[in-house]
């Protein structure tokens, strides 16, 4: 577990001060993938990088696995950083070293003798996917190639925990998901805790367990990815939320399709998990007397399951409707009745 408590950043130039990162308390389980998403400037390089401390905290501590590594003298931290691995969003591989010496190069640093040396860089080469590429240097890898070296360097000595900087950043879509599929698959076979920073939110919604919005330093929401999707409380969570599906957010697109009659009821619907997967709607119009029409939906996965965001309107009696809406409701499902689209 590890516990980051009243962390604090203030850069002081000689022109100015900045507070990089203002007070942030947070728990991060043994084993999650825990996103920190926020916009430019928002602080979260800086978070990261206490972590580890390549930037030295103003204030608080980091605790990883009951040790406080803000108190840790040199020589501590030093055997303490072998065991948090980190990597970056332009990789800084080492250009002149093949794929294998790169990721040698962490257990040459930490002692590992000649051959449980090479056994190790093999089996990290077979995790990541690089087996045949032993011998090639960076410059004649694709950009994901090089992310899979950088993350094979990080595993090298058996991390605690895994920092990732941005880390799909500088790739295309696809190479993107395919680096964040392998970042899921390691943290299910070695357990091993993730934080990974990041300003896109189908990252977060795509591999993190949980999440923290960071805005001007400090953490301004954090919880269940699901919960921060369905309910995001913030403006600055609103707006991340948003990128996923912006036509569901589009009220003009919304009111186009909307019938201007008075037996309507213009709801939107939120499934969550089991439920996303049911076929509610049809279940709802054979039992109630009510036409429902579908304006607009989207499903989006994610680790804790899926959630689903429909528009519908519903025609007919209002105490039907109303019976409708009721009947979705004990069934689990959240029911928003719009009343301005
Ligand atoms: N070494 C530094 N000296 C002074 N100010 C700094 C330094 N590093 C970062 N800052 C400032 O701290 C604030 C947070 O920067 P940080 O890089 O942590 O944000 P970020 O959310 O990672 O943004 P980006 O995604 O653009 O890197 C910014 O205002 C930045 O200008």
């Amino acid at each position: 577990m590890i516990k980051i408590k009243n962390l604090s950043k203030l850069y002081q130039t000689k022109t100015q001060s900045v507070q990089a990162v203002d007070d942030v308390s947070l728990t991060i389980d043994k084993g999650e993938i825990f996103g920190v998403i926020g916009y430019s400037g928002a602080g979260k390089s800086t978070f990261v990088r206490l972590i580890n401390r390549l930037e030295e905290p103003s204030d608080g501590s980091v605790v990883i696995h009951d040790k406080d590594i803000t108190k840790m003298q040199h020589n501590e931290l030093r055997n303490k950083r072998q065991k948090i691995g980190m990597i970056f969003q332009h990789f800084n591989l080492l250009w002149s070293r093949t794929v294998y010496d790169n990721i040698a190069f962490p257990l040459e640093i930490a002692g590992v003798p000649k051959a449980k040396r090479k056994e190790k860089v093999l089996e990290l080469i077979n995790l990541v996917g690089l087996s045949g590429k032993e011998e090639n240097y960076p410059s004649q890898l694709s950009g994901g190639q090089k992310q899979r070296v950088g993350i094979a360097r990080a595993l090298a000595n058996d991390p605690e925990v895994l920092l990732c900087d941005e880390a799909t950043s500088a790739l295309d879509p696809e190479t993107t998901d395919d680096i964040l599929d392998l970042l899921v698959s390691i943290n299910k076979k070695l357990g091993l805790t993730i934080i990974l920073i990041t300003h896109e939110m189908h990252v977060i919604q795509q591999i993190c367990h949980r999440v923290a919005v960071m805005e001007n330093g400090k953490v301004v929401e954090s919880g269940e990815v699901l919960d921060v999707f369905v309910k995001p409380q913030s403006k600055t969570t609103q707006r991340f939320v948003q990128q996923l599906n912006p036509l569901e957010h589009d009220k003009n697109n919304l009111a186009a399709f909307i019938n201007d009659r008075d037996d309507t009821e213009v709801v939107k619907v939120h499934f969550i998990g089991n439920s996303a997967k049911r076929a509610l709607i049809s279940e709802v119009s054979k039992k109630f007397d009510v036409e429902i029409n579908i304006l607009q939906g989207s499903i989006s996965p994610t680790q804790e399951g899926a959630y689903g965001t429909l528009f519908i309107e519903v025609n007919g009696d209002n105490a039907v409707i109303k019976q409708s809406l009721d009947f979705m409701q004990n069934e689990g499902v959240e029911v928003e009745v719009l009343k301005h689209v």
